[in-house]
């Protein structure tokens, strides 16, 4: 049975990348990526600006909803404190086979807990199967119709909380303008855009910050 892309990236980091160093993890996909096979991850130039949120939220207990190959789970988990955690939710059980793969072998295991599932079933579990209270920052960069509805349900299950910060990729490419209408007409949230490119191409895209005001 041949290979699929994913696997080919995961095979690439195996083989040029440092086991337990994120940071080697990290530019190996970049590299496979950009000279190899594109895929969605958001990327080197996106990655800058989901760094900076990160540091900004200094998150005690952070979501990511969309694994993929585990590129921003890594990227992320790498500026975690001590005891802080980060859940990232998959849809697809083939990508999250190689996103388990991808956390391990970048020795960020003890900070991530990979959960497979539907967002909109695992969403309502987070505070009673998973231990959460309040969640301090959130990475979108699932399904894209799901941006709204995933937050409406995250306000709904009482998962915010004021200056809790949400991080939402591709609102311009592929887009996620129902996203963009509700958190900027939203009294709740504090928004602000950051263009940037699409992932290893020209292509225009941008990332949204909605920081939620209780
Ligand atoms: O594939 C699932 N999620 C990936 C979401 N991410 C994207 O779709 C995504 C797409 C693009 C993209 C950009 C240009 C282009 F020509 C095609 C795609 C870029 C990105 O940066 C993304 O993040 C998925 C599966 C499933 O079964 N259930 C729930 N989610
Ligand atoms: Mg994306």
């Amino acid at each position: 049975m041949n290979q699929s892309k994913e696997q080919r990236i995961l095979n690439f980091v195996l083989q040029n990348a440092v086991r337990g160093d994120p940071c080697s993890v990290v530019d190996a996909i970049d590299k496979y990526c950009s000279q190899k096979e594109w895929a969605m991850n958001v990327g080197d130039e996106k990655g800058k600006i989901l760094d900076k949120t990160v540091e900004e939220a200094n998150p005690s207990v952070a979501l990511e909803l969309g694994t993929y190959c585990g590129y921003s789970a890594v990227r992320i988990s790498r500026l975690l404190k001590a005891g802080a955690r980060l859940l990232t939710v998959e849809f697809n059980p083939e990508f999250a086979a190689v996103a388990k793969q991808m956390i391990e072998f970048a020795g960020v295991q003890d900070k991530v807990k990979l959960l497979q599932g539907p967002s909109e079933e695992i969403i309502p579990q987070l505070k009673k199967k998973y231990e959460v209270d309040t969640l301090d920052f959130v990475f979108l960069d699932h399904w894209k119709d799901r941006y709204t509805p995933d937050t409406k349900l995250l306000q709904e299950c009482n998962l915010l909380r004021k200056g809790s910060i949400l991080l939402a990729d591709n609102v311009i490419f592929p887009g996620a303008p129902d996203f963009l209408n509700y958190v900027r007409k939203s009294p709740h949230f504090q928004c602000t855009n950051y263009p940037s490119h699409l992932e290893y191409m020209q292509v225009e895209d941008a990332m949204e910050k909605a920081v939620f005001l209780g």
